[in-house]
C-alpha cells in the first residue's frame, strides 16, 4: 500500500504552532510512500531552498527531501554544545581523515543557513574571471550575476552592519587596523534588526537571521512545495539515461525506519552540500564520466586566532561578527581576509588553547579578556570526498601551495591583535605557541610546519566537489547546473563552485541556485 502525504494531513495544527509546513517522521502512517512530482530537491539548505521557491513559484510541483530534522526556531536553545547535537552534521564532529580539520555543516531543515554567521559577500570579480578563463564559464560574469546578487540580497535583507552592530571586540580590531593603515570595513549580514545575542551558530531564536528556514522555505511552501524532514535520499534514479526520481528513507529520531519513499520526477536537483552531494552521486553511480565527482574539495580552512587583551572584551557580547580586513584579499597581496569573530565559551575551547590541565584552566579563566580573528584563505581544490566502504571519507591536507598563505594570514592576525592592544596571541598549533610582541611573530610562524595535526583548522565553507565547467571531460555540470551526462539531473549547491572564492559563499550559492532554477525547463 502506498500513500501520498498532502499538505492537509493531521499535522497542520502542529505546523501552525511551529511556523513551517514540514512533514516529519512522526507524521508518517504508511511504511511505503510514493509521490509523483515535477521536481524533487535533495536538501533544504542554501541551494535547495532557493531552488524550491524559484521552481514552485513557476508552477512546478516541488518536493523537498531533507535528511535532517525540522527544528523550529522556538526550540533553539542558544547553547552551542546542544545545537551541535540537534542542528549540525555528525553532531558537529565531521572531520577530514587526519582529524585536524573540522568540517562544519548544518543538517536540519534550512541546512547550514540556519547555523551560519550571516556574513554576506558577492563572488569577487577576479574569481569569476578565473572561472571564465579556466573552466570556460564565459556566461558567469559580474554583469550577468549582479541582478541575481541584488535580488537575493534584497530578499534576505542584506545590509552593512550599523554602528550599533559593531561589538566591543570589533571596535578594538577596527582601531588596530586603522593604526596599521589597513583597509577595514563593516561586514554585510542577512539579518533584520539584529538582537545582538551573538548566538548565530546555534540558530537565531528570534528569527532575525534571514536563513532559509524563515525565508525561502516558507515562501516555497506557500507556492505548494512539500517539505519532508527526517528523509535521507539514498539513491538517484534514472530511466532511459534520464533522471527519473529518487529513493529515500524516512527515519525517526531514535534511528528506527519510519518509511521507505520513492519520488518519481523528471527533474532531480541535488543540493545536499559539498560533502553529501558527491557521496550521493557516487553511490548512485551517476554523472561521473569526468571522474571529477568528489574531487576538487576546497574548504577555506580557517584558523580561529584568539588573543588576550588587558581589559575585558567579553567576546560573547553583541553581534557575532562586526568588521573585516580586506587589505590582503588581492592574490598578489596574500589572497586572504580576516574577520573579527565573537565567541562563546564552547567555541573558545575549539580554537586555540595553550595546553590541557592547568594551562587550559588558566586560559579559560581569562575568557572574558579574549578577542578573536578568523582567517579565510583562497585554498586550492586538493581534497577528495569519497566512500570508504560504508563510511564517508574526506581527504584534505592543507597543500604546500597554500601553507605560505596560511602563514601570512596568521602573521597578519597576530600583527593586528597586537596593534589592537592585545598582550598575548595564541597560535592555533599543536605545540602551544604564544606571541607576545612583534619580534615573536616571524619566529613563531615561520617555524610552523605543514604537517598533519600541527594546525587546528575549521572549515565552514566546503565547496567544489561537483564543479561547473563547459568541458564534460573535466567538470560535472554546466553553468546551468545540469549534469553533462544525465539529462534532468541538476546540482545547485556549494559543490558546483569550480574554485574556492576566499569570501563566505552563501550569496554565491543563492545567486547560482536562482539562476539554475530560472534556466530549468
Ligand atoms: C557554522 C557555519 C557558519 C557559516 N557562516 C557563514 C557565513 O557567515 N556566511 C556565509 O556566506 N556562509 C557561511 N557558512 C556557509 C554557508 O552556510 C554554506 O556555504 C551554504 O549554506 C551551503 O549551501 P548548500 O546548499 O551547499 O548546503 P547546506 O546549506 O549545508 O544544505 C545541505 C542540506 O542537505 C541535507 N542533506 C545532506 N544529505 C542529504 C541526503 N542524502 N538527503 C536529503 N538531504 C540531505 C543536509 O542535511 C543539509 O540540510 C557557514 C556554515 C557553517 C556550518
Amino acid at each position: 500500500m502506498s500513500e501520498t502525504i498532502t499538505a492537509t494531513t493531521a499535522s497542520s495544527a502542529k505546523w501552525q504552532a511551529t511556523g513551517l509546513a514540514v512533514h516529519q517522521a512522526s507524521d508518517v502512517t504508511d511504511k511505503n510512500i510514493e509521490i509523483q512530482a515535477d521536481v524533487v530537491i535533495v536538501g533544504s539548505g542554501a541551494g535547495g531552498a532557493v531552488s524550491a521557491y524559484e521552481l514552485a513559484r513557476r508552477g512546478f510541483k516541488v518536493v523537498v527531501l531533507e535528511a535532517g530534522a525540522y527544528v523550529p526556531s522556538k526550540d533553539f536553545t542558544e547553547r552551542f554544545s546542544e545545537s551541535l547535537g540537534t542542528l549540525y552534521q555528525d553532531h558537529g564532529a565531521q572531520t577530514n581523515s587526519s582529524g585536524d580539520l573540522l568540517v562544519l555543516q548544518g543538517a536540519c531543515v534550512g541546512g547550514s543557513t540556519v547555523v551560519n554567521g550571516c556574513v554576506c559577500f558577492r563572488t569577487p570579480d577576479f574569481i569569476l574571471q578565473d572561472w571564465q578563463r579556466d573552466f570556460g564559464l564565459s556566461d558567469l560574469t559580474t554583469a550577468e550575476l549582479t541582478p541575481y546578487f541584488e535580488e537575493v540580497e534584497k530578499n534576505l535583507s542584506v545590509d552593512d552592519n550599523g554602528e550599533h552592530e559593531i561589538p566591543n571586540h570589533s571596535r578594538l580590531i577596527r582601531a588596530g587596523a586603522n593604526r596599521l593603515g589597513w583597509s577595514v570595513k563593516p561586514l554585510k549580514r542577512n539579518i533584520r534588526q539584529c538582537g545582538l545575542t551573538g548566538h548565530c551558530l546555534s540558530g537565531c531564536k528570534t528569527e532575525r537571521k534571514q536563513s532559509m528556514l524563515v525565508t525561502y522555505l516558507p515562501w516555497a511552501a506557500a507556492h505548494g512545495a512539500q517539505i519532508y524532514a527526517d528523509t535521507r535520499v539514498d539513491k538517484i534514479l534514472t530511466e532511459n539515461g534520464k533522471a527519473s526520481g529518487v529513493n529515500a528513507t524516512v527515519t525517526h529520531r531514535d534511528g528506527t525506519v519510519a518509511a521507505r519513499m520513492t519520488v518519481t520526477a523528471p527533474r532531480v536537483v541535488v543540493a545536499a552540500g559539498a560533502v553529501q552531494t558527491p557521496l550521493l552521486m557516487l553511490k548512485s553511480a551517476l554523472g561521473n564520466r569526468s571522474g571529477q565527482v568528489g574531487k576538487n574539495f576546497a574548504c577555506h580552512p580557517s584558523l580561529y586566532v584568539p588573543a588576550r587583551y588587558p581589559e575585558p572584551v567579553y567576546p560573547w557580547r553583541g553581534a557575532l561578527l562586526g568588521v573585516y580586513v580586506d587589505e590582503f584579499m588581492p592574490l598578489d597581496k596574500g589572497g586572504f581576509i580576516l574577520e573579527d569573530g565573537g565567541s562563546g565559551l564552547v567555541e573558545l575551547t575549539m580554537g586555540a588553547e595553550p595546553g590541557t590541565g592547568k594551562p587550559f584552566m588558566a586560559y579559560m579563566e581569562k575568557a572574558k579578556y579574549l578577542g578573536g580573528l578568523v582567517t579565510l584563505i583562497h585554498d586550492h581544490n586538493v581534497g577528495t570526498v569519497e566512500w570508504d566502504g560504508e563510511r564517508k571519507k574526506i581527504d584534505y591536507q592543507l597543500s604546500d601551495m597554500d601553507f605560505p598563505s596560511m602563514q601570512r594570514a596568521l602573521k597578519a592576525a597576530a600583527r593586528l591583535h597586537l596593534a589592537s592592544g592585545a598582550e598575548e596571541v595564541y597560535v592555533p598549533a599543536s605545540d602551544h605557541r604564544v606571541i607576545r610582541s612583534e619580534a615573536d611573530i616571524d619566529t613563531m610562524v615561520d617555524s610552523l610546519e605543514n604537517q598533519p595535526q600541527h594546525l587546528r583548522m575549521v572549515s565552514y565553507h566546503p565547496q567544489g566537489t561537483c564543479r561547473m565547467g563547459v568541458d564534460p571531460d573535466n567538470s560535472v555540470v554546466g553553468s546551468d547546473g545540469q549534469s553533462h551526462d544525465v539529462p534532468g539531473l541538476y546540482v545547485a549547491d556549494a559543490s558546483v563552485l569550480p574554485t574556492s572564492i576566499i569570501v563566505n559563499p552563501q550569496i554565491t550559492v543563492y545567486a547560482l541556485a536562482t539562476r539554475i532554477a530560472r534556466q530549468m525547463s
